[in-house]
C-alpha cells in the first residue's frame, strides 16, 4: 500500500479471472483499494472523493472516514433507476483496436463523469460491444437454475489476490464449472489464474448442463447477426475465431446484497484467445452492469481521442437475460458489476444475484503450449489498452507478482496469432502468411 501511496509503479492483481488496467495506478485500481475500505459508498462517491483529493488515496481515505461517520445519521437511499438522455448527444466514430476498425455503427459516448443508461436491447446493441436477450430462458428453467446456483453458492469463496503487498478479497464470491472430472483435473494442476492454481473447481450440475445447448445456441445467432450488422464489410473481425462459439466452462459469480461488486476489469484472455466471445447469464437481483471504453494515450501521455469516450454506460441486468459480450469487449473496453444504493429483492434469491458466464476455452492455448515465464509458471495473454503506440497488440507476461509471496520475473513476449486468433505453435490450423493480406482490410 505504501509503494502505490508513493506512486511506484508496481502491478495490480486482478480478482478471479480477470485482469485489470496495465497501468498500476489507474484509477481503477485506486478505486478497488477505496471500495475495499468503504464498501458502503458508491463509485460515483468514491471517484469524486478521489478527484477532489488529486488522486490521492490517503487524503480520499480521511475524507471518507469523516462522510461515513456522518452519513450513518442519514435514512437509507431507495431504488434509484437512472435517467435516459437522448442518445443523440453520444454518438461519435472512432476506430477499433486489435487491427481491424470496430463497429462501424456511430459509438456512444457518455460523458466524462457521467453514466448513460440503456435498457433497449436495440440501444445496447448498437452503443456498446454486448447484446442482451430478455426472458432468455423459460421460465421454470431459469428458476430452476438459480435455486441449484443459490444452493451452490452457499459455498462459493471469495477469490484472494495480492494488492501491492496485502491480500485481497474481490468483494463478491465465485466458483468455476468444467465439463467432467478429467477436465477438472486438468483445471486443478495444469492451469494456473493470476499465476496460481484454482483450489475450488466443480463439475458441471445438472441445471447448468440443462442450459448451456439453449445458451450456445443464442450467443452464436447473437455473434452471426452481429457479423452482419454491425462489423465492416459484413465479417468478423481479424483475431476472431471463424468457428463456432461452443461454451465449455463456467463460471459462476454471486453478489449477496447491494454492496457487493466486481470493479472495472477485462477479462483474461489467456485461454480464450483474441476476440473472446462470452454468454453471460443474469438470474435473481437486477443489477447494473457497466462498460466504459478504453481510451488510449500516445506517448507523451495525451489521449488520442475525445476524453469524453471515458464516460460510462450502464447496462441493466434482469432476472433470465442472457448478454452477449461482443468480440470486441474485452481488448477495448471494460467491464464492471457496480455496488447498488439499494435493491428489490428477488422472490426466489432475496438479495442476490447469480450470474453464469460461460466461455469456450481453446484447445490450442491449454496452458501445455503456451510460454512460460522465467518463474516456471505459464505466462498470461494481454493486449495492450493503454498506449496508443503498440495499441491492440498481444503479449505474454509474467504473472508471478500477483501471487500471494511471488515476485514476477518481467517476462515478456509478442503473441503471434492468424488472422482466425491461432497461435503460431497450432501447425495445422495457423495460416497467417495465406490470409494475412486480405483480411488486413477488415
Ligand atoms: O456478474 C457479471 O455480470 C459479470 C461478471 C464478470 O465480469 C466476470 O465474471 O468476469
Ligand atoms: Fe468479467
Amino acid at each position: 500500500m505504501d509503494a502505490f501511496l508513493k506512486g511506484t509503479k508496481r502491478k495490480m492483481p486482478p480478482a478471479s479471472e480477470e485482469t485489470v488496467d496495465d497501468d498500476a495506478e489507474s484509477t481503477d485500481i485506486k478505486l478497488a483499494i477505496l471500495a475495499s475500505l468503504f464498501p458502503n459508498f458508491s463509485q460515483e462517491a468514491l471517484l469524486e472523493s478521489l478527484l477532489a483529493h488529486d488522486g490521492s488515496v490517503e487524503g480520499a481515505t480521511e475524507s471518507l472516514s469523516n462522510d461515513s461517520a456522518e452519513s450513518t445519521k442519514k435514512p437509507r437511499a431507495r431504488v434509484v433507476m437512472g435517467a435516459q438522455t437522448s442518445l443523440r448527444f453520444f454518438a461519435s466514430d472512432t476506430p477499433g483496436a486489435g487491427g481491424s476498425p470496430s463497429p462501424k455503427k456511430a459509438r456512444l459516448l457518455s460523458k466524462k463523469g457521467t453514466t448513460l443508461h440503456l435498457y433497449d436491447p436495440d440501444d445496447i446493441a448498437q452503443h456498446t460491444p454486448c447484446s442482451i436477450i430478455h426472458n432468455f430462458l423459460p421460465q421454470n428453467m431459469a428458476n430452476d437454475l438459480l435455486r441449484e446456483m443459490l444452493d451452490e453458492s452457499k459455498t462459493f469463496e471469495k477469490m484472494t489476490f495480492k494488492l501491492f503487498d496485502n491480500v485481497v478479497s474481490s468483494p463478491h464470491t465465485a466458483t468455476f464449472y468444467v465439463e467432467n472430472e478429467e477436465e477438472l483435473k486438468r483445471q486443478k494442476y495444469e492451469y494456473y489464474y493470476n499465476g496460481a492454481r484454482l483450489t475450488d473447481v466443480r463439475t458441471i450440475t445438472p441445471q447448468l448442463l440443462r442450459v448451456k445447448p439453449l445458451v450456445q445456441e443464442g450467443v452464436n445467432k447473437e455473434v452471426q447477426r452481429r457479423i452482419q450488422t454491425v462489423y465492416p464489410n459484413g465479417q468478423k473481425l481479424k483475431y476472431q475465431s471463424p468457428d463456432d462459439w461452443k461454451p465449455n466452462a463456467a463460471f459462476v459469480n454471486c453478489y449477496n446484497g447491494p454492496q457487493e461488486n466486481v470493479g472495472y476489469h477485462s477479462d483474461q484472455l489467456t485461454y480464450l484467445g483474441p476476440r473472446a466471445v462470452i454468454g453471460s447469464l443474469s438470474l435473481g437481483v437486477a443489477r447494473e452492469f457497466r462498460v466504459r471504453r478504453m481510451v488510449p494515450k500516445d506517448s507523451d501521455n495525451n489521449v488520442a481521442e475525445d476524453p469524453d469516450a471515458e464516460g460510462q454506460i450502464s447496462i441493466h441486468l434482469p432476472h433470465n437475460s442472457l448478454l452477449v459480450m461482443h468480440a470486441e469487449m474485452q481488448e477495448e473496453w471494460k467491464h464492471s458489476i457496480a455496488p447498488a444504493q439499494a435493491i428489490d429483492p428477488h422472490p426466489i434469491a432475496g438479495n442476490r444475484r447469480i450470474n453464469v458466464t460461460y466461455r469456450d476455452y481453446r484447445a490450442s492455448l491449454h496452458p501445455k503450449y503456451t510460454p512460460r515465464c522465467k518463474c516456471g509458471i505459464p505466462a498470461v495473454l494481454k493486449v495492450v489498452q493503454k498506449r496508443k503506440e503498440n495499441f491492440g497488440k498481444y503479449f505474454w507476461m509474467c504473472y508471478g507478482g500477483y501471487v500471494p509471496g511471488k515476485e514476477s520475473c518481467s517476462f515478456f513476449q509478442w503473441a503471434d496469432f492468424d488472422d482466425d486468433g491461432n497461435p503460431s505453435w497450432d501447425k495445422e490450423r495457423y495460416r497467417k502468411t495465406a490470409v494475412a493480406a486480405p483480411k488486413d482490410t477488415q
